[in-house]
C-alpha cells in the first residue's frame, strides 16, 4: 500500500513547495553523474558514480539521499561505496542548515549558504560512534549550471586538515527516464 504524503522530486508540482525552500528550488531533484575522489592518506585517487535524490513533502525541509559506487576507467560499475542520507532546512533569506548521517558511525551537522546557485556549507559539529574513523570537519561547495549539479568536498579526518576528498559532477535525471 502506498503512502498517503509521499516525497516528491517536483519542485514545481503538488505537494507545492514550502515557501521556505525558494531558495532551494532548483536543487530539487534527482542527479546523477560521475566524480574523481582522493585523500592525502590514500596512494590512488578513485573514480565514482553517484545518484543524489532531493525530495521534500511540502513542509519546510528536504530529504537528501546520496548513494555512489566506484567505477573503474570504463565506468562499469566496481563496488558499492559512499552513503549518506539527511535533512536540510532552509530559511528564506538563503540560511541553510543540514544533518548527514553515513553507514560509518558518522554523523555531520552543517550550516551555510545558498547563493543563487551555489551552496556553501561548513560543518559546526561531527559525532562519531565508536567505531567510526576519525572525522573531525567538512567543507561543501555545491554549483548548478547549465542543468548539472557540481560539488566539491573538503574533509578532515584521521589526522589531516581539511582536504579535497570529493568532487563531480551530475546531470538532473527526468522523470521517468
Ligand atoms: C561519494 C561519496 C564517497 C565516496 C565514493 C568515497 C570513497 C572513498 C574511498 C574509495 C576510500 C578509500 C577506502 C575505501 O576503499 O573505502 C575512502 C576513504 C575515506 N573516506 Fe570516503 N567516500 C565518500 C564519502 C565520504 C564522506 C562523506 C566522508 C566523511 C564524512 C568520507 C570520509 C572518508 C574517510 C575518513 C576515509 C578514510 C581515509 C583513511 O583512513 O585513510 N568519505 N572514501
Amino acid at each position: 500500500m502506498s503512502r498517503p504524503f509521499p516525497d516528491t522530486h517536483d519542485a514545481h508540482g503538488d505537494p507545492a513547495l514550502h515557501p521556505w525552500l525558494l531558495p532551494a528550488k532548483a536543487f530539487v531533484g534527482v542527479w546523477r553523474g560521475r566524480g574523481r575522489g582522493a585523500y592525502p592518506t590514500l596512494t590512488e585517487g578513485f573514480a565514482y558514480e553517484q545518484e543524489i535524490s532531493v525530495s521534500h513533502d511540502g513542509r519546510p525541509f528536504l530529504h537528501y539521499e546520496a548513494n555512489a559506487w566506484l567505477i573503474d576507467e570504463d565506468g562499469a560499475p566496481l563496488r558499492p561505496s559512499g552513503r549518506e542520507t539527511g535533512w536540510i532546512r532552509v530559511a528564506p533569506d538563503g540560511y541553510l542548515e543540514a544533518l548527514l548521517s553515513h553507514p560509518t558511525g558518522i554523523s555531520e551537522i552543517y550550516t551555510g549558504k545558498i547563493t543563487g546557485a551555489v551552496i556553501e556549507m561548513t560543518t559546526t559539529e561531527v559525532i562519531r560512534t565508536p567505531l567510526a574513523k576519525e572525522v573531525t570537519s567538512g567543507r561543501r561547495r555545491y554549483t548548478l549550471d547549465g542543468g548539472f549539479l557540481s560539488y566539491e568536498h573538503e574533509t578532515a579526518a584521521v589526522g589531516q586538515p581539511l582536504a579535497q576528498h570529493l568532487s563531480a559532477r551530475l546531470g538532473q535525471v527526468k522523470p521517468g527516464a
